[in-house]
């Protein structure tokens, strides 16, 4: 029986990198698969793993429609097995109800992977219409870690360093270690707990006070 599958997790814990060994683990099983991605860090239609690994994809944009894309392609007499969704928080409430109806109606499984929450930790409309729709949601097993050793639920921006909690949603980058000898990025990224990402207490700020080396970095829990 197809499925709509969520996967989920903060930036940096994995996803793309499943996304791409399910993909491969289907395609060494004979099976049809098309890649679907949007707005990946490294440029268009491109689906990447930080461990390295790329494949080329679909890029969906604002107008693109999956149902009239996966229709096309089986009128032209390609088999579809299944989808693999990458950076699904960003695609449109109405894109993911077409995930749905083509799992349904055509009996094709998709695969999607994103983070649920922006930076303010407020759910992206794509991720909360995948969390109501979807068979299932899974959250990653691979822990992304904040700076004090807990699990890292939240994704934090920063802008030349500092921690932002107010902009524009989308703004496309990667989780980056703010090295202390040159200039911080323009636009980064941080995965944090909740208690670090409501006191806006970002790595570098931790270590600006001398708190890294305190006993809030230790025990793990
Ligand atoms: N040099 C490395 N060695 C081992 N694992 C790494 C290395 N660099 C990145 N990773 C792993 O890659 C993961 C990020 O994978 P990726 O699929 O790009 O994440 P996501 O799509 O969730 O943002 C990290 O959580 C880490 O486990
Ligand atoms: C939190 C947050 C993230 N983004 C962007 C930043 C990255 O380009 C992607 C997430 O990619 P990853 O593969 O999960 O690392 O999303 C954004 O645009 N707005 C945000 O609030």
């Amino acid at each position: 029986m197809a499925a709509l599958t969520f996967w989920t997790g903060t930036m940096d814990a994995g996803k793309s990198t499943l996304a791409l060994q399910t993909n491969h683990n289907h395609a060494a099983r004979g099976r049809a698969g098309i890649i679907f991605v949007s707005n990946d860090r490294t440029g268009t239609a491109v689906l990447t793993s930080r461990l390295g690994l790329s494949h080329s994809a679909v890029e969906v944009d604002d107008e693109f429609s999956f149902w009239t894309y996966v229709v096309d392609a089986l009128t032209r007499g390609s088999k579809v097995d299944y989808l693999i969704c990458d950076e699904a928080q960003f695609y449109s409430p109405a894109q993911v109800e077409d995930l749905a109806k083509i799992v349904d109606e055509l009996r094709i499984d998709v695969f999607c992977f994103g983070i649920l929450t922006d930076f303010r930790t407020r759910l992206f409309p794509g991720a909360a219409r995948l969390v109501e729709l979807a068979d299932r949601t899974e959250v990653l097993q691979v822990q992304a870690l904040c700076w004090c050793g807990r699990r890292a639920t939240h994704n934090a921006r920063t802008e030349n360093g500092v921690m932002v909690t107010e902009g524009e949603v989308v703004v496309v980058g990667d989780v980056e270690e703010a090295d202390s000898a040159q200039e911080p990025p323009e636009v980064a990224y941080e995965v944090l707990c909740r208690r670090h990402h409501r006191h806006a207490l970002t790595a570098a700020r931790a270590r600006a006070a001398g708190r890294l080396a305190e006993t809030e970095l230790l025990p793990f829990d």
